[in-house]
């Protein structure tokens, strides 16, 4: 079985407002997919469908191949980390993974001291949940998902709120997760740059619809370089480009930004085009387009 999720379809309404458009998504075997998009884009919504927090609107999910009444059985191999769990303050680590234990029916008991150390808080044996960081609370919570042994984790915005240590924390333990375990994950975040160093597939969702979906590589050749200039008219500088150009890939950004993405290697003559031809160039340099600035482009940018 290499698809771990698939929707159909999968749509959700609150009262009149359309949250989530009919969506078909697929979570490949052993991928780290991304799903990246602003604040109110929909992810949480698509998350609470997979986990059954939500019921669907109209479509179907199918979790390991499996529909209807069958994903409560299949929904045991999945490891859900939606909302933070409510932990006990007073309690240590091992306390309260044993409450969630005996409440979930897990049998075995040694699995609390094998997920704390995967997650590295073994050594905090005595330590209370209130006195955890932030990073070490959220890989409390990465823990009470491990508990069942699942094969594929789903975690909306796991990194919210950490500081860079916390990040990379979350990141390596994440990559040793799928490496070493064989755990797929779906993740979501607004924190791009760190999920360029996360995830084999980035997935980006604007108003309850998937604009873009990207495998790492693809990604990596988008973010070759380009040429970013800033001018007084991006119009007069967008018509001048096609007349030489036919065939040149750009987007005007907001601000007169204009970012080329061929024709890199002709950035001198590009730039005397525009000056001979009366534009004011404030700005041009060649950068590398990074992830962030590929996602701002593609959900504020005018496309060509
Ligand atoms: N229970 C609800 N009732 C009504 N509207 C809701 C409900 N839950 C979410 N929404 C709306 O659905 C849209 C998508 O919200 P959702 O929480 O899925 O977005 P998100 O991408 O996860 O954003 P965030 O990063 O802020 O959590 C938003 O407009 C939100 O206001």
């Amino acid at each position: 079985m290499d698809i771990i999720i698939q929707t159909y379809q999968l749509k959700k309404t609150f009262k009149k407002e359309v949250v989530i458009k009919p969506l078909d998504f697929s979570l490949r075997k052993g991928e780290i997919c991304a799903l990246i998009g602003k604040n109110g884009a929909g992810k949480s919504t698509i998350f609470k469908m997979l986990s059954g927090q939500l019921f669907p609107t109209a479509g179907d999910i199918q979790l390991f191949g499996k529909s209807g009444k069958e994903t409560a059985q299949a929904k045991k191999r999945m490891g859900f980390m939606i909302e933070a769990p409510e932990f006990f303050p007073d309690f240590t680590a091992a306390q309260n993974l044993e409450y969630f234990r005996i409440q979930r029916g897990i049998a075995e008991k040694e699995r609390i001291y094998e997920v704390l150390q995967i997650v590295d808080l073994a050594k905090q044996k005595k330590k209370r949940f209130r006195d955890y960081s932030m990073g070490m609370k959220q890989r409390l919570g990465i823990a009470l998902c491990l508990l069942s042994s699942p094969d594929c984790l789903v975690l909306d915005e796991p990194i919210n709120g950490l500081d860079a240590e916390g990040i990379m924390e979350i990141r390596k333990l994440l990559l040793k997760l799928n490496e070493e375990k064989q755990i797929s994950i779906l993740v979501s975040s607004h924190i791009l740059t760190e999920l360029q160093l996360l995830a084999t597939r980035f997935v980006f969702i604007k108003n309850g619809v998937i604009v873009d979906d990207l495998s790492k590589k693809t990604l990596d050749d988008k973010s070759k370089k380009q040429i970013r200039l800033k001018v007084d008219d991006a119009a007069k500088a967008a018509r001048l480009l096609e007349q030489a150009y036919p065939d040149i890939q750009y987007k005007i950004l907001p601000n007169h930004i204009i970012t080329i993405q061929n024709y890199v290697e002709e950035s001198g003559e590009i730039n005397r085009l525009l000056i001979d031809s009366g534009v004011l160039v404030m700005e041009f340099r060649i950068e590398a387009l990074n992830l962030e600035e590929y996602f701002l482009g593609l959900v504020e940018g005018v496309e060509k």
